[in-house]
């Protein structure tokens, strides 16, 4: 008698009936609670701690091009660190919205140049900024895993950027985040865009390597 063919496990992801979309879903608005709470609790020169522990750790970062952004509600600082690599060379673009559904525009950012307001209380340069091909992303996220899996607002924003990126030449991610908004997994399908490192304010974390550095 033959024996029956071992049933297709369910992928992880979509365990007890749940959908990739649904898990997600549940996932950010407890993320969202989480840095709000961080936010709330962090020392008022969290963004400084963050450039000072990457500069530490990743003084190798110099004379390329970074799309950074602007943070807005409950997101890490990311300014201190921006002005820092303007101050090592680098040449720094502001993601833009131009279309829903979109890869994002990236804008170079001269340092005191005005910033117009974009969709969700985002601001980026002026459309008549030249737009620019980033070497180096500094990532928005809710929460990341260490493996560099990240959820963001849900737009696919990032994920078609990078996939359109990557597809041209070699681009680098870093997700920018307060410490604790690591989760043990943050599940994933193929079109998600994998971070190559997490700066956080405690911590660098190389993604995938097991191991952290910085203090
Ligand atoms: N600072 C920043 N700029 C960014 C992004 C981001 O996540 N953060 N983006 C990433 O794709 C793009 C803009 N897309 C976005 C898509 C959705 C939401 C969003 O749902 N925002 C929430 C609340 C934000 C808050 O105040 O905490 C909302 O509108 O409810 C924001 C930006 C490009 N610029
Ligand atoms: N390369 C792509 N092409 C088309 N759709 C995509 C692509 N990448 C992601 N999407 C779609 O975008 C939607 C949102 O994706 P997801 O939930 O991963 O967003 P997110 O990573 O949290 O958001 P963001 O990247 O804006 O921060 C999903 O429906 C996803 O299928």
């Amino acid at each position: 008698m033959k024996t029956p063919p071992e049933p297709a496990r369910a992928p992880a992801t979509e365990s007890q009936g749940e959908s990739l979309a649904q898990i997600k879903r549940r996932l950010r608005s407890e993320a969202q609670g989480r840095r709000r709470r961080l936010a709330a609790e962090a020392a008022p020169r969290v963004g400084e701690h963050l450039r000072d522990v990457f500069a530490a750790t990743l003084p190798v970062i110099k004379d390329c091009t970074v799309a950074a952004y602007w943070p807005i509600g409950d997101e890490m600082d990311v300014l201190p660190l921006t002005e820092y690599l303007r101050s090592r060379g680098c040449t720094i673009g502001l993601p833009a919205v131009e279309r829903p559904g979109q890869p994002l525009t990236f804008r170079r950012w001269w340092a005191p140049a005005r910033l117009i307001e974009g969709p969700y209380g985002t601001r980026h340069p002026e459309p008549d900024a030249p737009t620019l091909t980033p070497d180096w992303l500094l990532v928005p996220l809710l929460a990341f895993d260490r493996d560099g899996w990240r959820l963001g607002y849900g737009g696919g924003y990032y994920d078609r950027s990078l996939a359109g990126l990557r597809a041209k030449s070699p681009v680098r991610t870093i997700g920018i985040a307060y410490a604790g908004q690591e989760i043990s997994r943050v599940p994933h399908d193929h079109l998600d865009q994998p971070l190559d490192l997490i700066a956080t304010e405690r911590h660098v974390i190389v993604a995938g390597a097991g191991g952290r550095s910085g203090q």
